[in-house]
């Protein structure tokens, strides 16, 4: 994508963004893992956080897997977004280790199955309470700009983050760097990402 792209519309954008990371190959995608792995484990944000939100792999995205099971060896707790059934497009963050069961969310990605109030009550944890949450994304540009699938589900779960003066949480994107645009067309409710961490590099925002 050049930046003569800031013309095309964010569907558009995103259409091409999507077919862009769909079209690496298993290999590319292995050595992409791989590398984003080493570069967030230099993020002194991920050496400090206890409780991080991280996702699992649907549709090209750069796969996280690895840094999963890397952070549960660290001692860190990890969580993945979990649609919220009543509230539309919002997402709930359930802890996840190889013990979780797990369901298919109507789009097809897996995510922890939660089976009654106190199963929620124990494994849930507030959006607000998390140390690093890990976002993936369809397009980034170095200035912290993100675009997702379109479901807006970051942006409502994380719009708290425009109103108060907390530190957390720590918001960093993962992305491959072909997902990288010059300026990504911004709208009033995109939440901005202190950082993106690529395959090839850190940008901070
Ligand atoms: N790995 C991962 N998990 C995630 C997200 C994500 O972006 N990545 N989400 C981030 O928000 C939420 C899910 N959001 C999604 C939004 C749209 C589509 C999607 O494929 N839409 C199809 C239409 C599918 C349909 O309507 O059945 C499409 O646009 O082609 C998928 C996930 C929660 N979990
Ligand atoms: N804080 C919010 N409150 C209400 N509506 C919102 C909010 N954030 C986003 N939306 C709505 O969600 C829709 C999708 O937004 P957008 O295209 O920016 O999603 P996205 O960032 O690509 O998706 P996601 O955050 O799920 O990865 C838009 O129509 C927008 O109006």
């Amino acid at each position: 994508m050049s930046p003569e792209s800031l013309t095309l519309n964010r569907t558009q954008l995103r259409r091409e963004m999507r077919q862009r990371r769909r079209a690496l190959s298993v290999a590319e995608q292995k050595k992409a893992s791989a590398r984003l792995k080493t570069q967030v484990l230099a993020l002194p944000e991920f050496l400090q956080a206890k409780r991080v939100a991280i996702y699992l792999p649907n549709d090209g995205e750069i796969d996280p897997t690895q840094l999963i099971d890397q952070a549960r060896k660290m001692g860190k707790v990890c969580y993945l977004p979990v649609l919220q059934p009543l509230v539309e497009n919002r997402l709930w963050f359930v802890r996840f280790d190889h013990k979780t069961p797990m369901t298919h969310n109507r789009f097809g990605i897996p995510e922890p199955k939660l089976k009654g109030f106190a199963d929620k009550k124990r494994n849930r944890c507030r959006p607000e309470d998390l140390d690093l949450v890990l976002f993936p994304l369809v397009a980034f540009d170095e200035h912290g700009g993100r675009m997702g699938m379109g479901g807006g589900f970051y942006d409502r779960t994380f719009a708290f983050t425009r109103h108060r003066r907390f530190a957390k949480p720590t918001m960093i994107g993962l992305a491959h760097e072909c997902q990288k645009v010059k300026d990504l067309p911004i709208a009033d409710w995109d939440i901005p990402l202190q950082a993106i961490a690529s395959d090839q590099g850190v940008y901070r925002a």
